[in-house]
């Protein structure tokens, strides 16, 4: 589990280190430097080819520039052409020294005639975005804009620094300028904004350098991220006495007339994930297309003509340890009431499950559900629910997300490129980073709400079963369309979800 802490946060646990003298910035130096050198040996930086190994560094003016200079110096004491841009009218007075020291020139960038930089940049291997790290705005200067354009425009690779300049460490939020990082080498712990949409899309791969924060890392994380590891230690397996009731029951009020496919969808996602079984309550059209696609789902057939919520019995349809409402469902399909009361916390006779698509249209400020239940919005939903319940719809993701959790009590999956988890306790966000952008298709979120109630039916809390569907159905998407390069349906996505969950507790890479 990758556990990410707001700036504050870090700068508590660096100061009694560094009030004992510890040469923090240089350690980290070190190790971007050693970053920076292997990344040129590397046989796979093609970038190389016929351009000798420069490193240019983009130089700002506090501490993150002194990082930068000091490892500029450090490469150039490695025989590393290493030279650096001022992008502040002030620079880090030791690292600017260490690199002059060792030959190295420092171009302030008002100095910077037309097309220099260009030249510059046509021999330069990597740039090293050291302009802004933890004291960074997400806002840039007019007189930078330039230099970034240039930057991104020339398609050399950039390294950040401790975190990609322009973006908040804490929330993520970035400038849309901000530099689109190949790699970031972040020192002592992982920032939040690393994790969060925003500063996760410019980050590129992140390593993270020890520089013995740890014992004094005493405020808790504000961002978790889930990773295999995680999925190994918590997916359900089931025991060599293991009964279809013990894996766990998930039933699906899904699939209407107008949206009959949701059903189908919802229910091959439960499925595949291995529950013990899938009921499905829909109105008979729907339960054949389902029984077409999968044989093995027990079906509920309700009247099409209901109007009633008293009319949808959940009692009646059998063992129910999970509860998914909503995938194909119109806001007053009497199942959307039925399952919102069935869940409710107090009166419901279900602790369990997923509150999606109609569903959450049904939803009032007088519900209240535990973290064990999930609200499952895209960002059009959740604002939309946003208004209903009084809160901002405006809101970033990173904050919109707990504050629907801290309105209803239920756990809040609000899904996109970065799928963000607000637990209905009040722990910390999860961000899940696993998907593809061809995911972006209609219907699988449905798959997604089936995969998230067979884990929530195995008995998994509400955060860790979210987490663990993001995880999967983002792996699933990643099979169905070759790691992004060929388009899926949400089918497919379902149909890959044992190879995803195979080779991941095989520990795999796929
Ligand atoms: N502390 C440690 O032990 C260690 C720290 N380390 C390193 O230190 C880094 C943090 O350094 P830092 O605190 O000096 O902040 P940093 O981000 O370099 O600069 C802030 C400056 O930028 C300015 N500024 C802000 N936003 C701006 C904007 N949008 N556009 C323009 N200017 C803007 C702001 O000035 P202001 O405008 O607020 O007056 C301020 O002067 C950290 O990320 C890591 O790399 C490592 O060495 C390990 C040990
Ligand atoms: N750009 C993207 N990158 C990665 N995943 C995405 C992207 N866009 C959407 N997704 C994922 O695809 C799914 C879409 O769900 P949703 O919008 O509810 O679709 P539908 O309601 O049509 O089933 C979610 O799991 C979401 O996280
Ligand atoms: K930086």
């Amino acid at each position: 589990m990758n556990r990410a802490y707001s700036a504050q946060a870090v700068r508590d646990a660096e100061a009694p280190l560094l009030a004992a003298g510890e040469p923090l910035m240089l350690r980290a130096a070190r190790a971007l430097a050693e970053h920076v050198a292997e990344h040129l040996r590397s046989a796979a930086s093609e970038e190389l080819r016929g351009r000798g190994g420069r490193v240019l560094v983009l130089a700002g003016a506090g501490a993150n520039g002194g990082d930068g200079l000091h490892a500029a110096a450090l490469l150039r004491r490695d025989g590393i052409a290493a030279d650096a841009i001022a992008t502040a009218d002030r620079l880090h007075e030791e690292g600017a020294a260490a690199l002059r020291a060792a030959g190295g020139t420092i171009l302030p960038l008002a100095d910077t005639a037309p097309g220099m930089l260009e030249e510059q940049l046509a021999t330069t291997t990597v740039v090293l975005d050291a302009m802004l790290g933890l004291g960074g705005r997400p806002e840039v200067p007019a007189a930078l804009a330039p230099l970034l354009a240039v930057v991104r425009s020339s398609g050399v690779p950039v390294i950040a620094v401790d975190l990609p300049s322009f973006v908040d460490a804490t929330t993520g939020q970035a400038a849309a300028e901000a530099l689109l990082a190949r790699e970031t080498v972040t020192f002592g712990a992982l920032k939040a904004g690393l994790l969060l949409p925003g500063g996760a899309e410019r980050s590129g791969s992140i390593h993270l350098v020890d520089l013995g924060l740890s014992p004094h890392l005493t405020a808790a994380p504000t961002v978790l991220r889930l990773e295999d590891a995680d999925v190994r230690a918590l997916f359900p397996h089931p025991d060599r006495d293991a009964s279809k009731y013990t894996r766990g029951v998930v039933a699906l009020a899904a699939g209407s007339e107008q949206f009959p496919g949701a059903a189908v969808l919802t229910a091959s996602g439960a499925a595949r994930t291995g529950a013990g079984m899938v009921r499905c309550l829909a109105p008979e059209r729907v339960l054949d297309l389902v029984l077409r696609e999968r044989p093995e789902i027990v079906t509920h057939p309700i009247a099409e003509t209901v109007v009633d919520p008293g009319a949808v019995d959940l009692a009646a349809v059998g063992r129910t340890d999970a509860l998914v409402v909503g995938p194909g469902l119109a806001a007053d399909d009497p199942r959307a009431t039925a399952g919102l009361d069935g869940l409710r916390e107090g009166t419901g006779t279900l602790r369990r499950g997923v509150i999606d698509a109609g569903a959450l249209s049904a939803l009032t400020t007088a519900h209240r559900f535990g973290p064990d239940v999930v609200l499952t919005p895209h960002r059009g939903e959740a604002e939309r629910l946003a208004t209903r319940l009084e809160v901002d719809p405006e809101l970033p993701g990173a904050q919109l997300a707990p504050a629907l959790a801290r309105a209803t009590g239920a756990t809040v999956l609000l899904k996109g490129a970065i799928t963000l988890i607000a637990p209905g306790d009040g722990g910390p966000l999860r961000a899940q980073d696993d998907a593809t952008a061809q995911l972006a298709t209609a219907g699988t979120g449905d798959v997604l709400a089936g995969v998230l109630g067979t884990l929530l039916a195995a008995g998994l809390p509400g955060p860790d079963a979210a987490a663990l569907a993001a995880i999967l159905h983002g792996r699933a998407g990643r099979l169905a369309s070759r790691d992004g390069r060929q388009p899926l349906v949400a089918l497919d996505v379902a149909a890959h979800l044992p190879e995803a969950i195979g080779t991941i507790l095989a520990g795999a890479q796929p």
